[in-house]
């Protein structure tokens, strides 16, 4: 995932403008944006698209999308994000989301949920461990494997906003 502007964590995305651009076009735009170049070398499609919501109280729908990527492609995107043109603005850092509960119960994903998350992100999170992690037994030891969280957005009249994770096992 990544640390927010305002101290939130959440999801690379961001707003887009329908009238100029599709979802999955504003949403790459924007993984650019915050991640930097290296997700370029990769496209989240249509077919990468989990659910909808509505923001309550605001005239905003978000679309969470979840892409596989290879460990090189997480690798690049790791050492270029911070110089990616949102870093230190919108976007001060990716985090890696501990997928593992030590010893003591607490801490690793316990702990790890314990922070503030924007929005419903927290149940983004959870919706996506429960689809594509729990059947595997991911969710062991410290050094097992581990999940990294991207985002992206622009705003416009419909505003959309995009959200996207990826992650390699
Ligand atoms: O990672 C996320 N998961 C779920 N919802 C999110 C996430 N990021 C942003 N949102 C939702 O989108 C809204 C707008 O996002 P953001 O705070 O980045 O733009 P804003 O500065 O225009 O309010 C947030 O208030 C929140 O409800």
């Amino acid at each position: 995932m990544q640390m927010r502007f305002d101290g939130r964590l959440g999801f690379p995305g961001g707003f887009v403008t329908l009238q100029n651009e599709s979802l999955e076009d504003g949403l790459n735009r924007e993984l650019r944006e915050e991640l930097g170049d290296a997700a370029a070398a990769f496209r989240v499609e249509r077919a990468d698209h989990r659910s909808s919501r509505t923001v309550s109280g605001r005239r905003i729908v978000t679309h969470f999308y979840v892409r596989r990527l290879t460990l090189e492609q997480l690798a690049a995107v790791e050492i270029g994000a911070p110089h990616a043109k949102d870093h230190g603005l919108e976007v001060l850092g990716l985090v890696r989301v501990p997928l593992y509960t030590l010893q003591d119960g607490v801490g690793g994903l316990p702990a790890f949920l314990e922070n503030t998350f924007i929005g419903t992100a927290r149940e983004q999170l959870l919706e996506a461990l429960r689809s594509k992690l729990s059947t595997r037994g991911a969710l062991q030891g410290p050094m097992g494997p581990e999940l990294r969280i991207f985002v992206f957005g622009r705003e416009g009249e419909q505003r959309e906003c995009f959200l996207c994770w990826a992650w390699h096992l």
